[in-house]
C-alpha cells in the first residue's frame, strides 16, 4: 500500500552538499522530488535544517565567538534566507509553502501541540507544503528539542505521518562511521533499536550537522514506536524521495512496531524532556519490562536529579541500561525518602500518599524492546 503522509527531513549536510553554502541547484532537485510526490497524492511535510549555515553564508562568514546569542543571530538571519529559498524553489512547481518554527515548549504544552497540529493539517488540506525548523532564534537549551532529527520525528507524530525519511550525507546507517572506517557496511534493514545498534551510531564530525547518526536513531526509535516507518538515506541518491516512497530498497529501513503506542504514551516518549533517573534493582526491572507492572518504591535503589511531581524520568537498571520512561507521581525529595521502602511505609514516612505506584504503568513507556 502507498504512503499517505510523509515527513522529509533534510540535514545541513544535504542542503550544503558538504560546502559552506546552500546548494540551491540541489535544493531545486529535492523540491522537484517532493512536488512530484505531492502530485501523486502523497502529502509532504518538510523538516529543513540549514538556517545557521544560511546565516553564515548571508553574512559572509563572520568570525564570531561561539556563543548562544551569536548562533541565535545566525539562525535569525539564516532562517529568513532559507524559507525564501524554499518558497522560490517550490513556486517553480506551482506550490506554496507555510513556515512553522517550533521548540520543545510547543510540543510539551498540550494546547500549543494541538494548535501546531491544526496548522499542519490546515496547510496540507490546502495543498501547501508545511516547512518546519526549530525556532533557533528564541530557543534556549532548556526549551530546545536540540536537533532536527528528533524534531522531525516529533513532527511525524504531530501530523500522524506514516513515513519519515531522514536524508543525510551517507547512504544510511553503517555498522561504523564510514568517514573513519572505509570498510563499514550499510545496514539495510533494522527491526529493533537496541543498545548494540546505538553503539554503532556516532556523532557528527563534519562540523556541518548536529547529532550525527546518534540523533537519527533516537528519531527512528520515537517514530517507529508510534507506528511510523523510517528510512535513513543519502540526499544525493538519484530520485531518492520517490524511490523510498515507492518502497524501493534504498538506505536503511526501520520497520514500525506492530502495536504502536497509544497517543498519550507517544506524547510521554516524545514531548517532555527527561528530568531525572530512577535506578532500579533486578526485581523491579523484571516487573516493569517483562510483566508490564507499575514501578513501586521497594525496587528503587537510587534517585538522580531534582524534579517535581509529574516530571518525566528514565528508569534504568544497575548496569545503566534504559528500561523505561515515565511520569513520576512523587517529587525527587520524596523519592529519596521512600526508595527501597515498602509501599505501606510511604504514608508514615511522608505524612501523605499519592498511591503505591511511583510511576504507574499507564504513565510509562517500556523501552527495553
Ligand atoms: N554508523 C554510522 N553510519 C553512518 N554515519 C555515521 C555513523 N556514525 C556516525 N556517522 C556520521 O553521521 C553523519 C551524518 O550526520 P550529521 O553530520 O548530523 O548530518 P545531517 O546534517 O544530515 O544531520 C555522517 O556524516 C557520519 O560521519
Ligand atoms: N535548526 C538548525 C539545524 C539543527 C540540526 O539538527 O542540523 P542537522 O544535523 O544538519 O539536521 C539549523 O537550521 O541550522
Amino acid at each position: 500500500m502507498g504512503y499517505r503522509r510523509v515527513v522529509v527531513k533534510l540535514g545541513t549536510s544535504v542542503l550544503t552538499s558538504g560546502s559552506k553554502k546552500l546548494d540551491k541547484a540541489h535544493m531545486v532537485e529535492l523540491a522537484r522530488q517532493m512536488a512530484m510526490l505531492m502530485r501523486a497524492g502523497v502529502e509532504v511535510v518538510l523538516c529543513t535544517s540549514g538556517a545557521i549555515a544560511a546565516g553564515r553564508e548571508h553574512l559572509q562568514y563572520p568570525v564570531f565567538p561561539d556563543t548562544m546569542a551569536n548562533k541565535q543571530l545566525l539562525a535569525a538571519v539564516g532562517q529568513s534566507q532559507l524559507i525564501l529559498a524554499w518558497s522560490q524553489l517550490f513556486s517553480i512547481y506551482g506550490l506554496h509553502v507555510g513556515q512553522l518554527l517550533l521548540t520543545r515548549a510547543d510540543l510539551q504544552d498540550r494546547e500549543r501541540y494541538l494548535n501546531a497540529r491544526d496548522t499542519l493539517n490546515a496547510l496540507l488540506a490546502h495543498n501547501i507544503i508545511p516547512i518546519i525548523n526549530e525556532n533557533d532564534a528564541v530557543a534556549t537549551n532548556e526549551i530546545k528539542v536540540g536537533d532536527n532529527d528528533n524534531l522531525s520525528a516529533r513532527a511525524a507524530l504531530l501530523c500522524d505521518a506514516d513515513l519519515l525519511i531522514l536524508l543525510t550525507d551517507q547512504k544510511g546507517l553503517f555498522d561504523a562511521d564510514p568517514r573513519t572506517n572505509p570498510d563499514a557496511q550499510l545496514i539495510k534493514q533494522v527491526a529493533n533499536i537496541d543498545d548494540s545498534l546505538r553503539l554503532l551510531a556516532g556523532g557528527s564530525v563534519s562540523g556541518l550537522g548536529t547529532g550525527g547518526m546518534a540523533t537519527k536513531l533516537e528519531a527512528a526509535d520515537i517514530a517507529r514506536r508510534a507506528g511510523i516507518e523510517v528510512v535513513i538515506a543519502s540526499g544525493h541518491h538519484p530520485d531518492v524521495i520517490a524511490k523510498v516512497a515507492a518502497r524501493e530498497s534504498v538506505g536503511t529501513h526501520f520497520s514500525a512496531i506492530e502495536n504502536p503506542l497509544e497517543s498519550r504514551k507517544q506524547w510521554i516518549l516524545a514531548g517532555p524532556a527527561t528530568q531525572g533517573k530512577l535506578i532500579v534493582d533486578a526485581g523491579a526491572s523484571t516487573a516493569v519490562v517483562a510483566n508490564g507492572r507499575s514501578l513501586l518504591s521497594k525496587g528503587i535503589i537510587a534517585v538522580e536529579g531534582k524534579f517535581e511531581r509529574g516530571a518525566t524520568l528514565l528508569i534504568v537498571d544497575q548496569q545503566g541500561r534504559i528500561l523505561a520512561k515515565g511520569m513520576s507521581r512523587y517529587c525527587a525529595n520524596d523519592l529519596t525518602k521512600i526508595s527501597g521502602k515498602h509501599s505501606n511505609d510511604i504514608e508514615p514516612l511522608l505524612g501523605y500518599d499519592y498511591g503505591d505506584a511511583i510511576i504507574h504503568r499507564n504513565d510509562m513507556v517500556v523501552l527495553d524492546n
